[in-house]
């Protein structure tokens, strides 16, 4: 993966251990969201991402590439594509079970994505220090030992719940995750 300084984990930066109160391992994660364009089930032109953590700590998920999310013709966007790597990655911090955003996203693209390709996704943590997660991903086709197509690096920032409350609808996200104290 080719990376800057501002998504590699500095010295000292901890991998964090599985959340004792985290999904078990083999776990469905569902949406957190339902209009959400990368989980939500109700986003109809949406990724549809379908995700599970193996161990608790890590993400895996599998995004099948339609007809909406051409850049070219039969072929994936990159945009889309980088949404999708955003959305595991972000399902992958928020197993640590503080919320998140992203802060800054690095993609490297290696192969076309033809629509009808299932990307097979997987991200974990490479570090936490302070309020900055360092993340990774990658999308494989076909196979979770396909060929990989897509790397991205990230740097998540740690926000209160008064983020969602701030600049969007907390009580939406609410209703639909209990996990979270909703006050902000
Ligand atoms: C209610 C439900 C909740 C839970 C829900 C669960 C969801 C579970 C599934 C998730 C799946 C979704 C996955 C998609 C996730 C998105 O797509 S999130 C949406 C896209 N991102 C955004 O909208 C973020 C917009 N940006 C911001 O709000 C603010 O810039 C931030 C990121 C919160 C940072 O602002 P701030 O809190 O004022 O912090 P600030 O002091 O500026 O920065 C803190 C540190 O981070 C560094 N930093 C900040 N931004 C950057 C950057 N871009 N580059 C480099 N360094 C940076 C600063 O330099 C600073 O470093 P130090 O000085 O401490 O060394």
């Amino acid at each position: 993966m080719t990376r800057s300084p501002l998504t590699t984990p500095p010295p000292g930066a901890v991998v964090p251990a599985a959340h004792p109160e985290g999904p078990p391992p083999g776990t469905a994660l569902g949406s957190h969201y339902g209009r959400c364009f990368g989980c939500g089930t109700d986003q109809p032109t949406g990724l549809h991402l379908k995700a599970v953590t193996p161990d608790g700590a890590t993400v895996e998920a599998e995004f099948t590439v339609g007809e909406a999310h051409q850049g070219s013709p039969m072929l994936a966007h990159g945009g889309v594509l980088a949404a999708a790597m955003d959305e595991v990655i972000g399902m992958s911090v928020y197993l640590f079970r503080k919320p998140y955003v992203t802060g800054r996203l690095e993609t490297d693209y290696v192969l076309p994505v033809p629509v009808g390709t299932t990307l097979h996704l997987r991200a974990w943590c490479n570090g936490i220090t302070g309020r900055q997660a360092y993340l990774e991903a990658e999308g494989r086709i076909g196979a979770p030992d396909g060929p990989v197509a897509v790397r991205a690096a990230a740097l998540f920032i740690e926000v209160g719940m008064g983020h969602f409350a701030k600049h969007g609808d907390l009580s939406a996200i609410a209703t639909e995750l209990q996990d979270y104290e909703v006050n902000p």
